[in-house]
C-alpha cells in the first residue's frame, strides 16, 4: 500500500513546534506560530497537485511554462483550534473554500460532540484537507473526516501539527485512505487524554481562554 502517514521533518518546522510548546510563549507568539508552521506543512500537503503547461512571454522569448491545472482545494478547519491553521493556509492557496466542522471533547467522556457543519456547496469537486493542531485520541479527527466523507469530495487529507502515536493509529486504521500529515509526533497521551509532551491545550493557547 502507498505511505499515507508523512511525518514532517523540515527544521524550519521542528523549531516553529519548539517554540509552540514552551508554556512561556505568548497568546500572540502562539497564534502566529501555528499560522506559519500550517503554511510549512501546505508546502508539503500539496506537492501532489497536478500542472499545466501553457506558453509564457517573458521580457526575452516564449517560454513554456508550469501551472497548477485548475484543481479545486477546499480546507476544513475542526473548531476552534484548528481555525488557527487557516490564515496561513491562505496565504499559499488563496482561492481555496472553507468549510468548517465544530467539535469539541466532552471533558468527562473525551468523546468529540459535534455543534457545527457548513460545508462549500461545490464540496464533491473538491479534494479536501481537514485541518486540527492536536490529534490525541484521534476522535475528533475521526468524527469530522467521517462528516466530510459524507459529501463526497474527490480527496482527503488530513494535516495536525502535534499527534500522540495513539490517535495517529486509531485514525489510520479508521480512515486507511486518507493521507495524514504530523508536524511531530509526540510520545503518548496522559489520564486525562492530554498529549505529552505536547503543548497544552491548542484552542485555549490560540484564543487565550485560559
Ligand atoms: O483527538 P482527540 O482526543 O479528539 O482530541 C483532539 C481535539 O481536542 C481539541 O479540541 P477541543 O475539544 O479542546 O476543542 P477546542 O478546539 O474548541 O478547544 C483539539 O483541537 C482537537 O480537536
Ligand atoms: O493535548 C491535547 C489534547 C487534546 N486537545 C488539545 O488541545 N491538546
Ligand atoms: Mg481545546
Amino acid at each position: 500500500m502507498a505511505k499515507k502517514t508523512f511525518i514532517m521533518d523540515h527544521p524550519l518546522i521542528k523549531h516553529k513546534i519548539s517554540l509552540l510548546r514552551d508554556k512561556h510563549t505568548s497568546t500572540k507568539e502562539f497564534r502566529e506560530l501555528v499560522s506559519e508552521i500550517a503554511m510549512l506543512m501546505c508546502y508539503e500537503a500539496t506537492r501532489d497537485l497536478p500542472l499545466k503547461e501553457v506558453e509564457i512571454e517573458t521580457p526575452v522569448a516564449t517560454a513554456k511554462a508550469q501551472i497548477i491545472s485548475g484543481r479545486k482545494i477546499a480546507f476544513v478547519p475542526i473548531l476552534r483550534a484548528g481555525l488557527g491553521m487557516v490564515e496561513g493556509i491562505l496565504n499559499l492557496v488563496p482561492s481555496a473554500k472553507i468549510g468548517h466542522v465544530g467539535l469539541y471533547r466532552d471533558p468527562e467522556t473525551m468523546k468529540p460532540v459535534e455543534y457545527y457543519c457548513k460545508m462549500p456547496t461545490d464540496i464533491g469537486e473538491r479534494d479536501v484537507v481537514v485541518l486540527d493542531p492536536m490529534l490525541a485520541t484521534g476522535g475528533s479527527a475521526i468524527d469530522a473526516i467521517g462528516l466530510v466523507k459524507s459529501y463526497n469530495p474527490r480527496s482527503i487529507k488530513f494535516m495536525c501539527i502535534i499527534a500522540a502515536p495513539e490517535g495517529l493509529a486509531a485514525l489510520e486504521e479508521a480512515h486507511p485512505d486518507v493521507e495524514i500529515y504530523v508536524g511531530a509526533l509526540d510520545d503518548h497521551l496522559n489520564d486525562h487524554k492530554y498529549i505529552v509532551p505536547g503543548l497544552g491545550d491548542a484552542g485555549d493557547r490560540i484564543f487565550g481562554t485560559k
